[in-house]
C-alpha cells in the first residue's frame, strides 16, 4: 500500500539503492555546481512568485484565456527581469522556464527572432533606431516569412517589395492569395511590426528575397494601419497561447531605410548591392534551429522525470499468483521503452550542448568577415534540429504511453510538453527538408573524397574501408559502437551518391537523379547525424572530467544509448556483413544486460535533471510520488465539478428520458 504522506516509500527506496551521488551528475549537467545554484535560485524565484499561481490550470483555461494569461505572465516576467537585473539570456530562460513552463509566449517570436533579426542583420543606424524601441516593447514584432502558399521553398516566396526611387520608399503586396503572410507567431493580435521577407525588385529587375521592416498597427490605436488586413489563423493542435497569424499587404510604403541592409543594399538610385553570401540572410533561421536542439532534449528529459518516476510508483500485476504486484519499471518492455528515452534525453542534451558552443564560434567567425564555415554550421544546425525534434518528439509520445490511461490525462503534464515540442519537426525547417540540405552537404564531401581532397574533422569518417568488419567483442566497448555508426553513415553515404550516379549513367538529368534517391539520400542523413550525436555522447562521458560513480554510471547510459540504436535499426548496421551473427546476438545480449544495469540507477538519472514539480506541473511525476491523491486532487479542481448537477442534465437529459425531444427542433 502507498503511503499517503511524506515521500512515497517505493521512491525513497529507488533514491537510496543507487549507484552515485544525484547532486553530482546535476553538477555535470548544468557545467558546475555553481550553475545549478544559480538555476535553482532563478526556478525559485518563479516558483514561489504568487503571481504565477493565481491563474487556473492551463487546461482548464479557454483559447482565449490561454493567450490572455500567458501574455500577462510573460510581461510580468519581462517587468521582473528588468528589476531584478536579469540581463544574460541563460538567466532569463530559467526565469521563465519556471513561470509559463511549455506555454508559448505571446511576445515568444518578438523576442527569439524579430530582436536577433534585426541585430544580425541591421546596420549599425537600423539597430540603434530600432532595438531601444523593441527592448521598451514600443515596437512589439515578428518574423513575417512563411506565405500561405509557400513555408520550405522560400526562393518561391510571392510577396513584392519594389524600390520607387522618386519616393526612396518600398512598396509592399500581396498580390495572391497565396501570398499572405500565414503562421507567424505573435502576428495575429499581439505585434506592431513586423520583419517581412519579400522579393526585392528594383530597376526592373528581381534581386531575391530581403528582410523589410514593416508598421502594421497604429502605436497608439493597435488598429492596423492602412493597406493592412491581419488576424489570427485561429486554433491549432497546440500553440494555444500564441496568435499565430497572417498578414495581407496592399501597396504599403516603407522608407528606403527599412531595408535591413547590414549585408545587401539598396542605393537611393535603385542599385542593388549584393551580400557577400545570399544565404547570410537565412542567419535567423540558423539560430532558432540551433536552439531547437536544447528545446528537444529538455522536452524529452521532463517526460522521462515523469514517467520514470511515476513507473517507480506504480505497482500493477501480481507477478507471482498471490504475491505482491511489482512496479512497472520493473517489468523489462517498460524498461526497453523507457531507459533508451532516458539515455537520448541525455544525448541530445549534450548535442544540444555542443549546438550552442558551435553556434557561438561560428557566428563570430561570419561576423568578422570569415564565411568559410557557414556551410558547416548550416548542415550541422539543420541535422541536429531535425534529428532531435524527431526523436524528443517521438520519445515525449511513448513516455506518455508508458503511463498507461493516466498519461492520457492532462494531470500527466505529457501532452502540454507534447504539443510544444512536435512543431519543432515542422517549423525553423521542415524535418525532411532539412535532411536533404545535411544530404546535399554529405554528396558535396562526397565528392571531395573521390577527388582525393581534404574534408573537416567531422566528416572524416567518410574515408573508412567499406570492406573491414566490426572490431566489436562481448566487451561491447565505446569505440567499436562509435566505428558501426560511422561505418553505416558512410556506406549510406556511398549508396544514395551511387544511385544518383546511376541515374544519371540511365540519362537522367542530375535533378531527375536527386529526386529519384531522395529517400537513400535521408538514410544517409539521418544516419550521419545519429553517428554524429553518437560520437558526441561517447567522447562527453570519455573525455570530461566527472566524479567517476557518475562516470560509470553515464558510460552504462551511453552504451545503451548506442546500443539499442544499432538493435532498432539492424538491417542498416548489417547490410554488407558488418556485423556477423554472433556479434548481432552479442549486442542484444548487452541491450538487455544494459537495461537491468541501469535499473537501479533511472530515478536518480531522471533527479539530476533537476526540475522542480512547478515545471513539470504533473501529477505523475512528482518528486514525492503521492501521485494518486494528486489525481483525485486533480480531478476535483474540474471545473466540470464545480456543479454537483449541470444545466445540460435539466436541458437535454431529463427530456430525453421522458422521451421529449423539442428542444433540437429550436436549433
Ligand atoms: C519559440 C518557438 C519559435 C519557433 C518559431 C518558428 C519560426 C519559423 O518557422 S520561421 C520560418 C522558418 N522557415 C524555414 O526554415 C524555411 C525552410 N527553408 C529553407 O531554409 C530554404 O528554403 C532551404 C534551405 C530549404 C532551401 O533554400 P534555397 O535558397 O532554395 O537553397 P538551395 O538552392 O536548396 O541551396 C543553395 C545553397 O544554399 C545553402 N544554404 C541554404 N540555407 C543555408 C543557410 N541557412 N546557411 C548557409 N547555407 C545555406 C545550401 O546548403 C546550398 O549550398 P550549395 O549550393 O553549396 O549546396
Ligand atoms: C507552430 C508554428 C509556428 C510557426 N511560426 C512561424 C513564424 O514565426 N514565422 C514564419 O515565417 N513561419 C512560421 N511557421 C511556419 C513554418 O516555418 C513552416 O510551416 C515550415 O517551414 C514548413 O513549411 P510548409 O508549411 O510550407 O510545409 P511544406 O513545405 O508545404 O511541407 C509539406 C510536406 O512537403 C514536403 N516537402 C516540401 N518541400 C519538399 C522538398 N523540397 N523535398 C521533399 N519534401 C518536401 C515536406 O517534407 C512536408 O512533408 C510556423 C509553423 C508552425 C507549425
Amino acid at each position: 500500500m502507498a503511503t499517503t504522506t511524506g515521500v512515497n516509500s517505493d521512491l525513497a527506496k529507488e533514491r537510496n539503492n543507487s549507484t552515485f551521488d544525484v547532486e553530482e551528475l546535476s553538477n555535470f549537467i548544468y557545467r558546475g555546481p555553481e550553475k545549478v545554484k544559480r538555476r535553482r535560485y532563478l526556478h525559485n524565484l518563479a516558483t514561489k512568485d504568487p503571481f504565477f499561481r493565481k491563474f487556473k490550470p492551463w487546461a482548464f483555461q479557454t483559447r482565449e484565456e490561454q493567450y490572455e494569461i500567458c501574455l500577462q505572465k510573460h510581461l510580468y516576467i519581462n517587468k521582473k527581469c528588468k528589476e531584478l537585473n536579469l540581463t544574460e539570456p541563460v538567466d532569463k530562460f530559467f526565469y521563465t522556464e519556471a513561470a509559463a513552463p511549455h506555454e508559448n509566449s505571446p511576445i515568444g517570436l518578438h523576442t527569439v527572432m524579430f530582436i536577433p533579426t534585426i541585430e544580425k542583420q541591421g546596420t549599425e543606424e537600423q539597430k540603434k533606431r530600432w532595438l531601444p524601441l523593441a527592448e521598451s516593447l514600443k515596437m512589439i514584432g515578428t518574423y513575417a516569412q512563411t506565405e500561405m502558399g509557400h513555408g520550405t521553398f522560400i526562393r518561391g516566396l510571392e510577396t513584392t517589395a519594389t524600390y520607387d526611387p522618386r519616393t526612396r520608399e518600398f512598396i509592399l503586396n500581396s498580390p495572391t492569395i497565396t501570398s499572405m503572410k500565414y503562421w507567424p507567431g505573435n502576428l495575429g493580435k499581439t505585434t506592431n511590426h513586423c520583419l517581412v521577407m519579400a522579393q526585392l525588385y528594383t530597376q526592373g529587375k528581381n534581386c531575391g528575397i530581403h528582410m523589410f521592416m514593416v508598421q502594421i498597427r497604429d502605436l497608439e490605436t493597435h488598429m492596423p494601419l492602412a493597406g493592412i488586413e491581419v488576424g489570427d489563423i485561429g486554433p491549432k493542435f497546440g500553440y494555444g497561447t500564441n496568435d499565430n497569424g497572417f498578414l495581407r499587404l496592399s501597396n504599403v510604403r516603407i522608407p528606403r531605410e527599412n531595408m535591413l541592409m547590414r549585408y545587401s543594399k539598396v542605393l537611393e538610385d535603385g542599385t542593388y548591392v549584393k551580400p557577400p553570401n545570399a544565404k547570410i540572410a537565412y542567419g535567423s533561421m540558423v539560430l532558432v534551429r540551433a536552439a531547437i536542439v536544447t528545446d528537444a532534449a529538455r522536452a524529452l528529459a521532463q517526460a522521462c522525470v515523469i514517467s520514470i518516476r511515476y513507473s517507480a510508483v506504480r505497482r500493477q500485476t501480481e507477478v507471482s499468483p498471490g504475491g505482491e504486484e511489482a512496479q512497472i519499471i520493473d517489468y523489462q518492455t517498460q524498461q526497453y521503452r523507457l531507459f533508451p528515452l532516458l539515455a537520448t534525453s541525455y544525448a541530445m542534451y549534450f548535442a544540444g550542448r555542443f549546438m550552442y558552443d558551435f553556434y557561438l564560434k561560428t557566428t563570430a567567425e561570419i561576423e568578422g568577415g570569415n564565411l568559410d564555415s557557414m556551410p558547416q554550421l548550416h548542415a550541422i544546425s539543420a541535422g541536429l534540429k531535425a534529428f532531435s525534434s524527431w526523436m524528443c518528439s517521438a520519445g515525449v509520445e511513448t513516455c506518455r504511453l508508458c503511463c498507461g490511461g493516466h498519461g492520457y490525462s492532462h494531470a500527466s503534464g505529457l501532452p502540454k510538453i507534447y504539443i510544444d515540442v512536435v512543431p519543432g519537426c515542422t517549423y525553423e525547417g521542415e524535418n525532411n527538408v532539412m535532411m536533404l540540405q545535411v544530404a546535399r552537404f554529405l554528396m558535396k564531401m562526397y565528392g571531395k573524397l573521390q577527388n582525393g581532397e581534404a574534408l573537416p574533422t567531422f566528416m572524416q569518417y567518410m574515408s573508412t574501408d567499406l570492406n573491414k568488419k566490426s572490431c566489436m567483442t562481448e566487451e561491447v566497448a565505446l569505440n567499436c559502437l562509435v566505428m558501426a555508426y560511422e561505418h553505416r553513415a558512410a556506406r549510406m553515404i556511398r549508396d544514395a551518391a551511387a544511385s544518383m550516379e546511376k541515374l544519371v549513367q540511365s540519362g537522367k538529368s542530375p535533378v531527375e537523379a536527386w529526386n529519384g534517391s531522395t529517400v537513400m539520400l535521408t538514410w544517409a542523413a539521418i544516419a550521419h547525424c545519429h553517428a554524429f550525436v553518437t560520437k558526441l555522447f561517447v567522447e562527453t562521458v570519455v573525455k570530461s572530467r566527472m566524479d567517476s560513480k557518475v562516470q560509470s554510471a553515464l558510460t552504462s547510459l551511453c552504451k545503451l544509448y548506442a546500443v539499442h540504436g544499432i538493435v532498432e535499426n539492424l538491417g542498416g548496421f548489417i547490410q554488407d556483413q558488418f556485423f556477423d551473427s554472433k556479434q548481432v546476438k552479442i549486442l542484444q545480449k548487452k541491450l538487455m544486460q544494459l537495461l537491468a544495469e541501469i535499473r537501479p540507477n533511472a530515478v536518480a538519472f531522471v533527479d539530476a535533471f533537476d526540475y522542480p514539480d512547478e515545471v513539470l506541473q504533473s501529477c505523475l511525476g512528482r518528486y514525492d510520488g503521492q501521485v494518486y491523491q494528486a489525481l483525485y486532487d486533480y480531478a476535483k479542481s474540474s471545473p466540470m465539478n464545480e456543479k454537483e448537477v449541470l444545466d445540460s442534465y435539466y436541458k437535454y437529459i431529463k427530456p430525453a428520458q421522458n422521451g421529449k425531444y423539442q428542444q433540437y427542433s429550436k436549433l
